[in-house]
């Protein structure tokens, strides 16, 4: 069982969690159904308007009370002189209750579903399925979506009631085919499969309005373990107190580099020294030390590692690393341009049992536990050894033993899937980004930074983990945090570079700028606060 989300942490229901939340307001507030339906399909024609103020509207019902909302969006703009078509995709006595009350004040008539009353539409109104839908689409709204889709396709906007039929509103997947929609309304709370792909890339602007259900649901129903990523996170960060010391700063030891890849660990440490790390190690294969030493920030130490025929790092190399992890205690983060090979199998494998300190495992050191996420379990099963994996995509397809498009597909079940396999905190990276801990919770970052999808943002964000756990910052709360700071700072560095000119070293740098911006604005936020009795 799942304990509850950090104050961070807003929560998002899941699709049965909005639908208790309904039923409270209906059965236990007392707040008739209809009244709830007529407030939302209001607020849903407000949207259509805005988006086509004028011209034909096609409102497409399904079965259930989201069709409901499309009756009641008909009604309204029928009234307000609008040309309006509505068609469902079942019969009219399968409606029931709010839905088929809706129906009947709109009057009708409502045609069979048919592509043809799409064909002059200036707006469509995807109502066919909402929070009850179970499973990819079938039947006849299957084949309204995809006509939705056709129509979306020739440039006629699309507002979706709820959710964009075809996305699971929990998991954000989508089994069959999905609406695009131009914009989406969505009643009293933005279930978490909104913000995650490819149901996310459906959404198209995302409103989300107030029915009249009173926020103090919120209080009474369970917690849900799912929740978007806040500003507030940074504020679980601790701050260098005026006598620390580089050492009470935290020390980063990046294990990685090899020949023709010694630019990933030196962004790790950049991202670290700029996360807040008091000194970060490099540790790199012989031959290519100098290499490192010449392209990494001024401030950072380098170590050089007992190098393998291809000169990248040697199994035997853990011995020294090790030995240098019980002289000075550090946060390991391994992997960055470390490469692959079974060498690295045995290094790592050698690092996990012996390091008893914090783990950052990234990139290249994540293809040493190919097929095996359990090779972690022994040391994650210790308190004292957080651990957090940044896997993107393909990465975790391989560590997972899946295909690629599986992950892609599935991205909150296998998030959740991985971290409960590894006993690690587990950062999917992509777009949107997902963290899991082990017991169920997940952070979304709902993404939307482009500038970040360069080579090496990804040892950059590894970077910054790695000196946020060496602050001694529990593990969850240390990769959210790392990956808040590593999104805003992709978007400053598209402000100053552009998105299409932002590299990866713009970011560690902005990293800094957004924490700092962040520590700014919460100091003045404590002077403003009015003084309490007797402070
Ligand atoms: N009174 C209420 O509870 C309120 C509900 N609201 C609306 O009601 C929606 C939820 O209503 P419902 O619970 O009736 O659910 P839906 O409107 O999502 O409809 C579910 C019905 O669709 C069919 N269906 C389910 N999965 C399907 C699939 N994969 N393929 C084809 N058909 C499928 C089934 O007949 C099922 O009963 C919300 O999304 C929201 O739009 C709002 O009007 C606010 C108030
Ligand atoms: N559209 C996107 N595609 C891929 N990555 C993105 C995108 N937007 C943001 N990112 C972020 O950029 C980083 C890319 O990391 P990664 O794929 O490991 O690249 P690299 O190995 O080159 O550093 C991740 O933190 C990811 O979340
Ligand atoms: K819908």
């Amino acid at each position: 069982m799942a304990s509850s989300p950090p104050a961070w942490l807003d929560p998002l229901p899941d699709a049965a969690g909005l639908r208790a939340t309904d039923a409270w307001a209906i059965g236990t507030v007392g707040i008739p159904g209809i009244a709830l339906m007529e407030t939302a399909g209001a607020l849903l024609a407000d949207a259509v308007v805005e988006v086509a103020p004028q011209g034909p509207v096609a409102i497409v019902c399904g079965a259930g009370n989201n069709g409901g909302d499309g009756y009641v969006v008909a009604r309204l703009l029928r009234q307000a002189g609008r040309r309006v078509r509505v068609v469902s995709t079942v019969p009219d006595e399968r409606l029931k209750g709010d839905a088929a009350l809706a129906r009947d004040a709109f009057g009708g008539p409502a045609d069979p579903w048919s592509a043809a009353a799409l064909d002059d539409a200036a707006v469509i109104v995807d109502a066919i399925l909402g929070t009850g839908a179970s499973g990819a689409p079938r039947g006849v709204a299957a084949e309204a979506i995809a006509g939705i889709a056709a129509a979306a396709d020739r440039g006629i906007p699309v507002v979706a009631c709820d959710v964009p039929s075809g996305v699971d509103a929990t998991t954000g997947e989508v089994a069959g085919v999905a609406v695009p929609a131009t914009a989406t309304v969505t009643f009293h709370a933005a279930t978490s499969g909104l913000w995650i792909a490819p149901g996310k890339d459906h959404v198209g602007r995302l409103r989300i309005v107030d029915i009249g259900i009173p926020r103090r649901v919120r209080d009474l129903l369970p917690v849900p373990s799912t929740g978007l990523l806040s500003a507030a996170v940074v504020d679980a960060l601790p701050r260098r107190r005026t006598d620390g010391t580089k050492f009470r700063s935290g020390h980063v030891l990046i294990v990685g580099g090899a020949p023709g890849m010694t630019g990933a660990p030196c962004l790790t440490a950049r991202g670290a020294m700029r996360a807040g790390a008091g000194y970060a190690t490099l540790a790199v294969p012989a031959g290519v030390e100098s290499t490192v030493a010449a392209r990494a920030p001024v401030e950072t130490l380098t170590l050089a590692l007992p190098a393998a025929d291809d000169g990248a790092v040697a199994a035997t190399a853990a011995d020294v690393v090790l030995e240098r992890l019980r002289t000075r205690r550090a946060t390991l983060v391994v992997g960055p341009g470390l490469s692959r090979g079974p060498e690295r199998d045995r290094l790592l494998r050698a690092l996990i049992a012996g390091h008893d300190g914090a783990l950052v495992v990234d990139a290249d050191g994540l293809a040493a536990l190919a097929g095996d996420p359990e090779a972690l379990r022994a040391r994650t099963a210790s308190a004292t050894r957080p651990t957090v994996i940044t896997p993107h995509a393909g990465e975790m397809a391989r560590l997972l033993g899946v295909e690629l498009e599986a992950v892609g597909e599935h991205r909150l079940a296998t998030v959740r899937d991985a971290a409960r396999r590894t006993g690690a905190v587990v950062v999917l990276k992509g777009d949107d980004t997902l963290i899991a801990a082990p017991d169920g919770r997940v952070a979304i970052s709902p993404g939307g930074a482009p500038g970040l999808a360069t080579a090496g943002t990804g040892d950059v964000l590894a970077g910054v983990v790695g000196a946020l756990l060496a602050r001694d910052v529990e593990p969850f709360t240390a990769a959210s945090a790392a990956v808040w700071l590593h999104l805003r700072a992709g978007l400053r560095a598209a402000e100053q570079h552009g998105v299409e000119g932002t590299v990866a070293g713009d970011v560690a740098e902005a990293v800094a700028i957004v924490r700092r911006d962040h520590d700014r604005s919460a100091a003045v936020a404590l002077d403003r606060a009015p003084a309490r009795d007797g402070g």
